[in-house]
């Protein structure tokens, strides 16, 4: 069987804030099909990983792909196959969540009926009670629901993910990771900064641990045991490996 096409990929990226080195020389790759679980302690450099596949920092060196486009040399093309979730969902507040979604399409050039507004709500589990209920009076587990759901809308090859399941209560956690999984098992691939460690084991296919700016190890999520990834994990954030 032929391996999935790689659709996220960093090759040797380096990026400098000024004299500072946030990310130094990372190899990353992520086929269609799979969740791949970004930890790290704070100032690892997830977040400067997924800003430069965003197109939002410029690689000091190296490069990014997006299913084979750069998000420098094209950013229009990597913003449509592109769906950015951050961990909290902007929405316009004074809005619905389904007049969200719709204007969101817009945007991306997608003419979304109210009725396929309405199902793609109700596929991301939001209760049809909240649709059309400003986004004000929503939880941050609902606002990632329409977050999703515009994902789901443009059809996005890739979801970039940070930190998305800080602060949800452990359902909404595991809903939201149901959710992921099963954009991926349609052939999405996902890259998810997260310092959730049960979150990644229970999503992810893989899993790579980053300490200043590099990807310092790598696991296969299926068969790493939970004490292992957490013994690792705190002892790269702590300095003792
Ligand atoms: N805009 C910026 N200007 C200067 N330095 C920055 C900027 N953004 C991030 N950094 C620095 O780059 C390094 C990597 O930060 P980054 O936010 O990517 O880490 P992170 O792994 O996402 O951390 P956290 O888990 O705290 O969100 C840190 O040292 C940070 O202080």
């Amino acid at each position: 069987m032929l391996p999935n096409k790689t659709l996220l990929e960093a090759r040797q990226l380096v990026v400098n804030y000024k004299n500072h080195r946030a990310i130094d020389g990372l190899d990353l790759s992520v086929p269609a099909g799979c969740v791949y679980a970004l930890l790290g302690g704070n100032g690892a450099g997830k977040t400067s990983t997924i800003n430069t596949f965003l197109g939002f920092n410029r690689p000091t060196g190296g490069n990014v792909f997006i299913d084979g486009e750069s998000p420098e040399q094209n950013p229009a093309v990597v913003r449509a196959k592109v769906a950015y979730l951050p961990e909290n969902v902007a929405l316009y507040e004074y809005m619905s969540g389904l007049e969200n979604l719709r204007f969101f399409c817009t945007l991306a050039n997608i003419r979304l009926s109210r009725q396929h507004a309405h199902d793609l709500l109700v596929n991301t589990g939001l209760q049809t009670d909240a649709h059309d209920r400003r986004v004000s009076t929503y939880s941050k587990g609902m606002r990632q629901k329409v977050g999703l759901a515009i994902a789901s809308a443009k059809q996005a090859k890739v979801m970039l993910l940070d930190e998305p399941t800080s602060g949800l209560d452990p359902s909404a956690a595991n809903d939201f990771a149901q959710r992921v999984r099963a954009a991926a098992d349609l052939g999405m691939a996902v890259l998810m900064a997260t310092h959730d460690l049960f979150n990644a084991k229970q999503v992810a296919d893989r899993i790579g641990i980053m300490k200043a700016g590099r990807l310092v190890e790598e696991f296969d999520a299926h068969t790493v045991a939970h004490d292992e990834l957490e013994h690792k994990y705190l002892a790269h954030a702590r300095g003792l490996l």
